[in-house]
């Protein structure tokens, strides 16, 4: 195969182990910076342009998209699949990933354990807001916060009303989250790859603070998780339409509950933890499972 991966930096750890992967396999692999393909969307033929030249036919495209560049690399990815390139994660799952609402609604619709939620738009139904997700502690969070940034614990409602007033008043977009505290800080990475967990480790965040975020000092080690945990990470990645995802879960007194289902899951922390090959098992299961044959795109319907 030839494997494109889609990639800002060929020097990031997941991008380099994939291409190690990929080569160790037998097969070939080039970094695409994303934000340097471009292209004529009113083609007749759907193509990308990348440094000058056409870029070349892939039999597989792996997105790793980082949140800041999610809008123009969902769109170079949904060009990719106008070739009728198979593509790891796609475009609409990736778009559905990112937007931490959504995706709550859509696992919600499952019947997936999720800590109770609230959103809200006034600051008129702040008071009500904090009823309805059973008052303080709560967890507040901005929709657009990455690596822990923006996730903050209120333990008086008096408290919460506050800093839900100012990020109002910032017109941040947030939710409002019960605080489950019987995980005392750790959370539960899932990798899911295709129908199955093939790692799982546990970030336990430092003394004093309860975001697990590697990011924020946390630590990771192995873990082993229980089959409800497994069936939730997998029908969780399922729900969102991802093939490959980092599925987090929280330990709670009813059972697991999901944080976030991320689609573009970092290898580093996870390999390092459990000392598992996962881009190996990335690039199995797409031999395996991906790889649409090139030269017979689908003949339009109707
Ligand atoms: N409802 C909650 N109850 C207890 N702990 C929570 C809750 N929500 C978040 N946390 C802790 O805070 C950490 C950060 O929260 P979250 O993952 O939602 O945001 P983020 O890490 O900033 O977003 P992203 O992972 O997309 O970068 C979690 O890993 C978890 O340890
Ligand atoms: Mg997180
Ligand atoms: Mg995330």
């Amino acid at each position: 195969m030839h494997i494109g991966i889609l990639s800002r930096n060929r020097r990031l750890y997941s991008t380099r182990r994939l291409i190690e992967a990929a080569e160790a396999r037998g097969h070939t692999a080039r970094v695409v910076d994303t934000l340097r393909c471009y292209m004529n969307i009113a083609s007749h033929r759907p193509s990308i342009h990348y440094k000058g030249e056409e870029i070349e036919p892939f039999d597989a495209i792996v997105p790793r998209i980082g949140a800041s560049v999610t809008f123009y690399g969902c769109a170079v990815l949904r060009q990719f699949e106008m070739m009728s390139t198979y593509v790891l994660n796609d475009s609409v799952s990736i778009t559905r990933s990112r937007d931490k609402l959504r995706s709550l609604q859509l696992l919600s619709r499952k019947g997936l354990g999720l800590p109770v939620t609230g959103f809200a738009h006034s600051p008129d139904d702040i008071p009500d807001l904090i009823t309805m997700v059973k008052g303080a502690p709560l967890v507040i969070k901005l929709l657009e916060g990455t690596q822990g940034i923006g996730v903050v614990l209120a333990e008086t409602n008096q408290a919460a009303e506050s800093v839900i007033q100012a990020f109002m008043g910032m017109k941040a977009n947030i939710m409002v989250q019960e605080y489950i505290k019987e995980a005392k800080g750790a959370d539960v990475r899932c990798l899911v790859i295709g129908d199955k967990v093939v790692a799982a480790m546990k970030r336990q965040a430092l003394e004093g603070e309860f975001r697990s975020n590697l990011h924020r000092g946390g630590t990771a080690s192995v873990i082993r998780i229980t089959p409800e945990e497994r069936s939730t990470a997998i029908r969780a990645a399922k729900a969102m339409g991802l093939r490959v995802a980092g599925v987090d879960l929280l330990r709670s007194n009813h059972g697991p509950v999901i944080m976030e289902v991320n689609s573009s899951p970092g290898l580093q922390g996870i390999e390092t933890a459990t000392g598992k090959d996962i881009a190996g098992q990335i690039i199995d299961y797409i031999a395996k499972n991906g790889v649409t044959p090139r030269k017979a795109p689908p003949k339009p319907k109707g």
